[in-house]
This record gives structure tokens, C-alpha cells and sequence, in this order.
């Protein structure tokens, strides 16, 4: 049998290949003409049409982000790089040509995006959504936007939900991924100099972390708790009309601890620290403008209140002067950090901590540490045997307990002795100093504390026995003890 199919077919198909020739030739006739003789300005009106036309014809919808903020500014919009950082995170896998770009204040300098032109695939509850990555040349700004494209049907779903869970959970990485800053207030006559700013910046590497915080688990686990209800309590606070802040007291005596409990905070929620300096602080507007120049996600620390600021909030300008003799003093009032803590001005950011720390807690106003201002007052106390477990564990990699451990277990019932000693001792002074020396120069330590303590409290009883057999009154003699 003849086989004719073949040649047939081949014949057609050259057919049809011409047919098209011709058609693309026609066509492109067709737009020379067009581009030489329909003026310029119908161009934009006749692609605006075809686009029209397109996006009536297909099932798919487009969002685009721009990169910049607006036309002047070339600060990036927070949205289109938390979705470039989301899009580095999850869905790079399939994509053959990336971007390789240093990222300032971030863990991972070298950080790689998605490069120009370029389409990512990513799904969400099962479906599938498109971001597509282009700059415009016919916009005279030449600027770079991203495009997502998904099917009409799932219109809710991704403007709704897909677009936020991008959003958060790059916010989420960025956050995780960025070094952590500490500023501290620059003096306002610096303001204004070319290039100056109100707080100056450094990188914040302090190594305290809850885990090396050296205090009873229970306390420990309660602030872990209050901040952890914190951070995540963005539509609590909004429910309630609140600001989101939250206000610690630190207090207790020197060396408990209290700055190191700031470092552990900012690391746990990964805050920038804004330590304030009152006294450089001329007046109340100064303090007002250093709290707005101040970000979301942050801990403003006033350390040592009670130094900082006169807190009876009685005395007035002049007075202030005459005592101080220069009048150079600082202004801040008691009701202009109240108003700070409050938030009247800080309504515009949200997501703060404030910390007060202070050696005296009784000498701070009560208007300034109620409830709903500092909302968690932490005692900061001596070293409890938990507490020294810790520092053991820091210092020494000790989980276990050790022969000494009961004697140091009684001594730190009886003495008053602060985490900061404890830690002195239990740091080796010399390579061959190990831990049993260590606890050794600890119960030295101790017990000298301890002999010296009875031997005050001894002279003091002695000197009340005078007194009373001096005749002076009971009151007089409680006085006197009370010197001591
Ligand atoms: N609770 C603690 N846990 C771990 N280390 C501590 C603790 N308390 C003190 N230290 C150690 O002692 C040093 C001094 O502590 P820190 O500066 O935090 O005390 P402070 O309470 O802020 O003192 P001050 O009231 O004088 O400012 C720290 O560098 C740290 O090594
Ligand atoms: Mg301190």
C-alpha cells in the first residue's frame, strides 16, 4: 500500500508556516506604520486599552509593590523589602538567578534576593501565586517594582490573608536577623550640626541572656512570661485603648544585677536599647523630641532615676537656679516624665518597654512607679543558692552538685552578698585555679563577710546597752540604733 500521509502532511505544515510568515510581516507593516504615523500621546492611550482589554480577557489579577517610599524619597518602603526578605527565606529554591546584596545591621551580611526579572512561585493554603520582579522604563524614574499575580477566584484569600502572612513573617525574619543597636542621647546643642542626630548609634553585643541571668527560676519565668504576653499582645492592647508599652522597675542594691537584666531583655525580644541620659536633657519639649526620634521595638532605659531627675516636681525654675548656682541644669520635670511614660507622645510609635532602675526605691515618687506607668516592679536581691547555681553554671560549666555546695548553700542563708560578688570569686584569678578553688575563695569570702557583720552587730549592742544604762529613753536609743 502506498504511504502518501506523510508527504502530505509535511506539505501542509510548510503551508501553514508561510501563512504565518506573511501574517508577521503584515503585522509588523502594520506597526511601522503605526509608529510613524499615529502621534505620539495616542501610544499610552492605545497600550492603556490593550492592557484594559488583557486583564478583561484573563483570569489573573496583579498587585504591585514599589520599592520607594514615594518619588522623592529613596528610602525603601518597609513593604517591599519585608516581602523580598520572605521571599529570600521561602522560596528561592527554584530560582536559577539571584541577587547578592550587603544588608547593614543585619546577622547575615550577605543576603540573596531575587534578581530583576525574575519569577518566583510560592503557595499559600494550596494555591499558587507568582511574584514577579521589573522596573518600568517608561516611567521617567526608572523604578523597581514587584508584582504579585494570582488567579481572580482567590481575590479574599490573598488580599486578605496571603498579603499580611508575607508581610508579618518577613517583618519576623528581618527582626530576627538584625543587630541590635544601642543609642544613647546626644546633647541638644549637637542637634542641629550638619550630619548630627539626636541619639548617636552603636552596635549592642552584650551577651546576658536569661539563661545566664543569675536569680530564682520562679522570678525568672514570671518575666519571661510578662514579656512574651507582651510582644504578642498587639490586638489586646489596641481592644482595650491602651498603648503598646509596657513599664519595669528594676530595683535592689548595686551589683544585683539590674543592668544585666536590661541586656537579657533586649536579646530575649531582640529590641534596640535607647539608654537616656536625663541630666544632658535641657527641658521637657527636648525630652519629647528624643522620644519621637525614637523606633518601634525598642527599650528606653533611664538608669538610676532617683539621680536623674528632682522627683518632688515642686521647685521652680528659679529656685533651681539659685541653688544650683548656673542654672545649667536640666529642666525635665516629675509630670514631663510622667507625661513621657504615658504616652502622649509616643501614640505615633507603639511596641516599647521602658525600664527605670534605681538603688533606692523608696525615695521615688509614688505617682511615678504606680501601677499602669511602671506596670512590673522586679526586686533585683542579694544571691539566693539558686541564684549561685547560675553563676556556676556560667562560670564553670557545673550542672552537678558539689561536696562545698551545702556549706555555700548556708553561708548565703546568713549573709547578704550580691550576684556580682559571688561572680568575683568564682572567676579563676590564675590558669591553674580550678573550681574547687574557686568555691573555696567564695566561702572565704563569705565567712569574712559574715565575721565582719557579727562583729557590727556585736558593737551595736554594746553601744545600745550604754546608752540604756545612760538613761536615755527607749525612742532615743532606737534612734541611735537606727544610725548605725
Ligand atoms: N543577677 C546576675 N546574674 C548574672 N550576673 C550578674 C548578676 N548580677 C550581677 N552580675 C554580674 O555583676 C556585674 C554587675 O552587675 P550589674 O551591672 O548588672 O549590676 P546593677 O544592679 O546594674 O548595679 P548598679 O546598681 O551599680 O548599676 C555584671 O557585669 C554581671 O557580670
Ligand atoms: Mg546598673
Amino acid at each position: 500500500m502506498k504511504n502518501i500521509g506523510l508527504p502530505q502532511l509535511s506539505q501542509n505544515r510548510i503551508a501553514r508556516k508561510k501563512e504565518l510568515w506573511s501574517i508577521l510581516a503584515s503585522l509588523m507593516f502594520l506597526y511601522g506604520i503605526y509608529e510613524k504615523f499615529v502621534p505620539y500621546h495616542f501610544h499610552k492611550l492605545v497600550r492603556k486599552y490593550i492592557q484594559k482589554f488583557i486583564g478583561f480577557m484573563s483570569p489573573y489579577m496583579h498587585i504591585t509593590f514599589p520599592e520607594s517610599v514615594s518619588r522623592q524619597c529613596l528610602q525603601r518602603s518597609d513593604a517591599y523589602s519585608c516581602i523580598l526578605t520572605y521571599l529570600s527565606a521561602n522560596s528561592l529554591e527554584n530560582s536559577k538567578r539571584l541577587k547578592a546584596e550587603v544588608v547593614a545591621n543585619s546577622q547575615t551580611p550577605l543576603v540573596l534576593t531575587m534578581e530583576d526579572a525574575e519569577e518566583i512561585e510560592d503557595k499559600f493554603q494550596g494555591v499558587k501565586v507568582w511574584w514577579f520582579s521589573h522596573n518600568t522604563p517608561n516611567d521617567s524614574n526608572d523604578k523597581i517594582y514587584l508584582t504579585l499575580t494570582f488567579h481572580k477566584n482567590y481575590r479574599e484569600l490573598i488580599t486578605t490573608s496571603y498579603i499580611k502572612h508575607v508581610l508579618e513573617e518577613g517583618k519576623a525574619i528581618k527582626l530576627k536577623n538584625r543587630k541590635l543597636k544601642l543609642y544613647t542621647n546626644n546633647p541638644s546643642n549637637d542637634w542641629w550640626k550638619p550630619r548630627s542626630s539626636k541619639w548617636s548609634q552603636t552596635t549592642f553585643e552584650h551577651p546576658a541572656t536569661f539563661e545566664t541571668l543569675a536569680m530564682d527560676q520562679e522570678k525568672k519565668e514570671e518575666i519571661i512570661d510578662d514579656l512574651i504576653k507582651f510582644k504578642s499582645g498587639k490586638d489586646y492592647y489596641a481592644k482595650v485603648g491602651k498603648a503598646w508599652k509596657r513599664g519595669y522597675l528594676l530595683y535592689g542594691p548595686p551589683g544585683t544585677g539590674k543592668s544585666t537584666m536590661i541586656s537579657a531583655i533586649a536579646n530575649f525580644m531582640n529590641y534596640n536599647v535607647y539608654d537616656l541620659e536625663l541630666t544632658t536633657i535641657k527641658d521637657n519639649n527636648e525630652l519629647k523630641r528624643l522620644l519621637i526620634a525614637t523606633s518601634s521595638q525598642s527599650i528606653i532605659v533611664i538608669e538610676d532615676i532617683d539621680c536623674s531627675i528632682d522627683l518632688t516636681g515642686q521647685r521652680t525654675k528659679d529656685e533651681k537656679e539659685d541653688k544650683d548656682g548656673n542654672g545649667k541644669e536640666s529642666n525635665v520635670t516629675l509630670s514631663g516624665l510622667l507625661n513621657f511614660i504615658d504616652g502622649i507622645w509616643s501614640a505615633c510609635g507603639s511596641e516599647r518597654i521602658i525600664i527605670f532602675t534605681t538603688n533606692f526605691v523608696d525615695k521615688l515618687d509614688p505617682a511615678l512607679i504606680r501601677r499602669g506607668r511602671m506596670d512590673k516592679h522586679i526586686e533585683m536581691s542579694y544571691c539566693s543558692y539558686q541564684a549561685f547555681k547560675v553563676l556556676a553554671k556560667n562560670y564553670w560549666d557545673n550542672d552537678s552538685d558539689h561536696v562545698l555546695f551545702p556549706i555555700i548553700q548556708k553561708l548565703l542563708g546568713e549573709v547578704n552578698m550580691t550576684p556580682s560578688d559571688v561572680a568575683e570569686s568564682l572567676m579563676p584569678k590564675s590558669n591553674t585555679e580550678d573550681f574547687e578553688a574557686c568555691l573555696k575563695n567564695l566561702i572565704q569570702s563569705l565567712e569574712s563577710v559574715k565575721k565582719k557583720e557579727e562583729e557590727e552587730a556585736k558593737k551595736k549592742e554594746v553601744q545600745l546597752k550604754a546608752m540604756k544604762a545612760n538613761g536615755k529613753s527607749a525612742e532615743e536609743v532606737k534612734d541611735n540604733g537606727a544610725i548605725y
